[in-house]
């Protein structure tokens, strides 16, 4: 049977800064996150199968998307674990205050969330991630592709 990919869209809100940025993004701002996940498989051959035509059922993919990601990240603060907003905030000022060991820019937040995925992956037969974007504005975006990797 042929390959071919399927894809979901998610997004939420979410604020970050970036320390040290020589530009203005080292201020605390907001972005409305778009992540698009896909993947590739073949379609199961299993007629009375509740599965049966699908490379993976796009409600288990908003599961594994929702559950892992969106509900932990959407409307959190994302901080460096040494942020100097670290003096002034802390999670009795903001309960969603996600603290990361790396700087959380669209790029490393993407790494973040494509691991979360493929962990949630395993032991799934018949299906792989292919590709994921992140997008944090109208205009900027980052792309993980499992063939670069
Ligand atoms: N490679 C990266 N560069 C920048 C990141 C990032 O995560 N990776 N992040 C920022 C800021 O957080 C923010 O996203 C601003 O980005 P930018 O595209 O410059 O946003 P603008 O709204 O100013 O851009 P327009 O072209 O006017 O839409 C900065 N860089």
């Amino acid at each position: 049977m042929a390959r071919l990919r399927v894809t979901k869209q998610f997004d939420w809100e979410m604020a970050h800064a970036l320390d040290g940025h020589d530009g203005k993004c080292h201020n605390i701002h907001g972005h409305t996150y778009e992540l698009s996940v896909t993947f590739l498989g073949t379609p199961i051959d299993d007629p009375g199968n509740p599965k049966d035509g699908m490379v993976i059922d796009f409600s288990d993919l908003k599961s594994i998307v929702k559950d892992n990601i969106v509900k932990r990240f959407d409307h959190a603060l994302v901080l460096r674990n040494n942020s100097r907003f670290l003096d002034k905030i802390t999670e009795d000022d903001n309960e969603r205050l996600i603290l990361t060991d790396y700087q959380p820019t669209c790029e490393m937040m993407l790494l973040e969330y494509v691991e979360i995925i493929q962990s949630q992956l395993k032991g799934i037969k018949n299906v792989s991630l292919h590709s994921a974007r992140l997008r944090e504005t109208k205009t900027s975006f980052a792309e993980w592709f499992a063939n670069d990797n």
